[in-house]
This record gives C-alpha cells, sequence and structure tokens, in this order.
C-alpha cells in the first residue's frame, strides 16, 4: 500500500491521504472544488466546483499512475440535489465511456463550505 502525494491536487484537510496505492487499485480520497495552488474553492457556481473537483481527482490518479480513463466507481456527494442536472453536465465531460459505477448522495454538510465533494476508485493504467 502507497500514499499518493501531490502538489496538483489541494493539500489533505484531515487525517487522510488524498489517494492510496493498493495493489492494481488506486483509491482517490473525496476531493472538492478548492485550488491546489491558492488552497481556495474556486466558484460559487456548482458547474465550476465540479470542474475544479473532477481536475483534482484526476490530478491524484495521476500521480498515482492513472487516470480518469481508469475509473471504476465513484461517490458523488452534493449538499444540493437541485443542482444534480449540472454536476452531471460536467461530470460526463470528464469520465471515461463507459462511465463508471457512481452513487450520488445529497449530505447535510462537508468539511469546508463547498457544494461538491467526489471520490474515486480506479485501477492503475493498462
Ligand atoms: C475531506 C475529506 N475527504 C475527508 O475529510 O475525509
Amino acid at each position: 500500500m502507497q500514499e499518493i502525494q501531490t502538489d496538483a491536487a489541494p493539500a489533505s484537510i484531515g487525517p487522510f491521504s488524498q489517494g492510496i496505492v493498493d495493489g492494481d487499485r488506486i483509491f482517490v480520497s473525496g476531493q472538492g472544488p478548492v485550488d491546489p495552488d491558492s488552497g481556495e474553492v474556486v466558484s460559487d457556481d456548482i458547474g465550476e466546483q465540479t470542474e475544479r473537483t473532477l481536475k483534482n481527482v484526476a490530478a491524484v490518479l495521476e500521480a498515482g499512475g492513472s487516470s480518469l480513463d481508469a475509473v471504476v466507481k465513484t461517490t458523488v456527494f452534493v449538499t444540493d440535489m437541485s443542482n444534480y442536472d449540472a454536476v452531471n453536465e460536467v461530470y460526463e465531460e470528464y469520465v471515461g465511456d463507459p462511465a463508471p459505477a457512481r452513487s450520488a448522495v445529497e449530505v447535510a454538510d462537508l468539511p469546508i463550505d463547498i457544494g461538491v465533494e467526489i471520490e474515486a476508485i480506479a485501477t492503475t493504467d493498462p
């Protein structure tokens, strides 16, 4: 088991790794719409938040030798399910084909003031 550490994604804000490589699987911790350079939330707009979040997921995957194309499962956490369509509009531009398995849930709150968080499981690139 190997920890993924990259400056291309936001630093961890708690007792968790950005990602873990375990054999041929990569587990990406929940990522949010935080700019890795500034450490700030990128925007209030849910589409822009989703885009930055997926870029952060991609950065962790790439640091671990994988990519969004190799994602097999995601979980999408939103604080307002009325944003479902707006999140999907961006999400489908980023994930591979076939789209990974996914669960999407509304949560009461997230650790910082954001509207979306996404975690992922991927294979290492073949
Ligand atoms: C932000 C997180 N991924 C966490 O606290 O687990």
